[in-house]
């Protein structure tokens, strides 16, 4: 994509149906229909997936991991062959996180500072120091059209002095992470910096983050620091606290989330984008997710099952395969499974979302969630 002035970053808010919000958001690489799943390509790739059989699946958008590519084969490489849209042949949107995450759950030898975190690669050892200028940095040279800022997330349950310092060290790195953003001229090329949310299980921090990040100028807002571990109820509860307190004219992107139900029950508190490698990470270990719930084929029930996943499916993977063929491509472990599991789940997923844009736009959206529930309860017939 040229650096030149591009149509600004924009997201409309088309219908809302009590807290649900169908929306639409527009970036230099297309728009995205919200709500919206965003598969993950951590190191340039949808894992078992063409990128084209991604987009023939209803994604608008895909995300990529700085953490990854700054390691392998490198931000500067990228930017070198074209950028990311280029290198791995996508040319829709792609999100991009800020490696943060990823650094304290994958790095070695890692040290928090003001500065950033210097950390040691898992590959190979070779030293690094991620700071809110170097994350913003290493996204623009992939040419990410919805950038994060670098922030802290903690692992629950923490103290509340742990959480309100890691809360203001994301702050303090969410200004730097827009200051760096504009010097680098993101705003002009229609490209997006989201704010992160923090504030761990405390309602009150998490209402705290919620408004002084909106008084910051960013294009859109994540709520992160949630999907590390707690209940979900504790997820819903602070979803019900803080996206009151979001703008309402700005989308917000719930990291690292999550199952088909937490996704269903967090449209219904005011959630437009979603990220999780549970569809793509589930495919590669033998589980399906269909209407009708999950299905388990390494379980030996399906060695003799002739019929498909869901015979009224849209989905080759899912239409086309009995079970007992997808139990036994499981059990000898070939890559095909893993090739149709994800084909099969990321199909679901976009189901899913489609029904929940559709159920919106209708003003159904509550009926659609109890029958959606029910068909999951009546489980794999
Ligand atoms: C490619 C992965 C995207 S989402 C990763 C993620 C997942 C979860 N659960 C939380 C956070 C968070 O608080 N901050 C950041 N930057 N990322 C998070």
């Amino acid at each position: 994509m040229s650096d030149q002035a591009q149509k600004p970053f924009s997201f409309k808010l088309l219908k809302t149906d009590g807290a649900a919000r169908r929306g639409e958001i527009t970036t230099p690489h297309g728009v995205v229909r919200t709500p919206a799943f965003m598969p993950v390509g951590t190191q340039a790739t949808v894992k078992a997936m063409y990128p084209q059989q991604v987009r023939d699946l209803g994604a608008d958008v895909i995300l990529g991991n700085t953490y990854h590519l700054m390691l392998r084969p490198t931000a500067e490489r990228v930017a070198k062959l074209g950028g990311l849209h280029h290198f791995m042949n996508w040319p829709h949107a792609i999100l991009t996180d800020s490696g943060g995450f990823q650094v304290m759950s994958l790095a070695q030898l890692r040290k928090m500072s003001e500065e950033g975190v210097s950390f040691r690669s898992h590959h190979d050892g070779s030293k690094h120091m991620m700071s809110p200028e170097r994350s913003i940095e290493i996204q623009g040279l992939l040419g990410s059209d919805i950038q994060m800022q670098l922030d802290q997330c903690i692992a629950l349950p923490a103290e509340r002095s742990e959480i309100e310092e890691a809360m203001n060290l994301s702050l303090r790195w969410a200004d730097r992470s827009r200051t760096q953003f504009e010097k680098m001229g993101g705003p002009g090329k229609g490209q997006a910096l989201y704010g992160i949310v923090q504030g761990g299980d405390n309602p009150e921090l998490r209402v705290e983050s919620a408004q002084r990040l909106g008084e910051m100028p960013f294009e859109g807002y994540s709520v992160g620091g949630l999907a590390v571990g707690e209940p979900q109820e504790v997820m819903l509860r602070m979803l019900e606290v803080t996206t009151p307190v979001m703008p309402v004219h700005k989308p917000r992107y719930l990291m690292g989330v999550g199952t088909p139900e937490d996704i269903l029950e967090s449209v219904a508190r005011g959630i437009d984008q979603f990220d999780c490698v549970m569809p793509t990470r589930a495919g590669r270990h033998g589980l399906a997710y269909t209407r009708f719930g999950k299905v388990n084929l390494k379980n030996a029930r399906h060695a003799e099952d002739p019929r498909p996943l869901d015979e009224e499916a849209d989905c080759p993977a899912t239409r086309d395969y009995s079970r007992a063929y997808l139990h036994h491509l499981v059990r000898v472990n070939e890559g095909l499974a893993a090739m149709l599991l994800t084909w099969n789940n990321l199909a679901y997923y976009q189901f899913l979302m489609q029904g929940i844009r559709d159920a919106i736009e209708a003003g159904t959206f509550e009926d659609f969630r109890q029958k959606t529930k029910e068909d999951w309860a009546r489980g794999d017939l």
